[in-house]
């Protein structure tokens, strides 16, 4: 039987154009095991995906601070103290960078994103202050509390789930990949994952994007099929 998955969408499942290539429903709806999307994005983004792709919706989001498995919604985080510290960034001076309505942010609940161009020092610096992560998925920087992480809700979701943690294969591009990939069986970073991503995984692919992505999930149908 093949394992269910953790998959990260940007820069896992979409194109380098940011889009989600038509193969990628195909592998999502056609995968026989539970398929857990497990993103930086807000909620109700991967629930979409979810529901376009024509599959349950198990998503894991804003980098485990709300995850759904099976009618079970958790959360994790502190946004109060994520809101504090959004608010100090802002009086020094911090911009959050989304033009016009913020959309990125909008349905977030447990953490805010901050376009790459904002003020990574400042920001930084207020993280630290708040005692609260600072991290880049290469799409957005995030300001979370250190106890939300996407393995961290994994291993919830995967209980919900009734498999362990270790049963699931996961792939991912960056450093808001590296807890899946600890608590996870086996992990594969695609070609272009960030240092953190490649160094955490146990597979670096050859091709980037949703193309490694479709390699890593055939290799693993294949042993799949080999084994039983
Ligand atoms: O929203 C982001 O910043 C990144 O999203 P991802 O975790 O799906 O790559
Ligand atoms: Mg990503």
């Amino acid at each position: 039987m093949v394992p269910p998955l953790a998959l990260d969408i940007d820069g896992t499942l979409t194109t380098p154009e940011h889009t989600i290539a038509p193969r990628a429903f195909s592998l999502l709806a056609g995968w026989e095991a539970p398929v857990v999307l497990a993103t930086g994005k807000a909620f109700p983004y991967p629930v979409a995906l979810c529901q376009f792709a024509g599959i349950p919706e198990r998503v894991i989001a804003e980098n485990g601070g709300v995850a759904l498995a099976d009618g079970q919604l958790e959360y994790a985080g502190d946004p109060e103290r994520v809101d504090a510290a959004i608010e100090a960034f802002e009086e020094r001076g911090g911009d959050l960078g989304w033009d016009g309505v913020d959309t990125i942010n909008r349905w977030r609940e447990t953490e805010v994103a901050v376009r790459r161009t904002a003020d990574e020092a400042l920001l930084r610096g207020v993280a630290a202050e708040f005692d609260l992560q600072f991290v880049d998925s290469g799409y957005a920087y995030h300001l979370k509390s250190a106890d939300a992480s996407k393995g961290a809700a994994l291993t919830g979701v995967a209980e919900t789930l009734g498999y362990e943690p270790s049963d699931f294969v996961a792939v991912g591009d960056s450093e808001n990949d590296a807890s899946t990939f600890e608590v996870v069986g086996e992990s594969y970073a695609v070609a272009n994952a960030d240092e953190t991503a490649s160094a955490a995984a146990d597979h670096v692919l050859d091709r980037g994007y949703v193309d490694g992505t479709l390699d890593a999930l055939r290799a693993v149908r294949e042993r799949a099929v080999d084994d039983a």
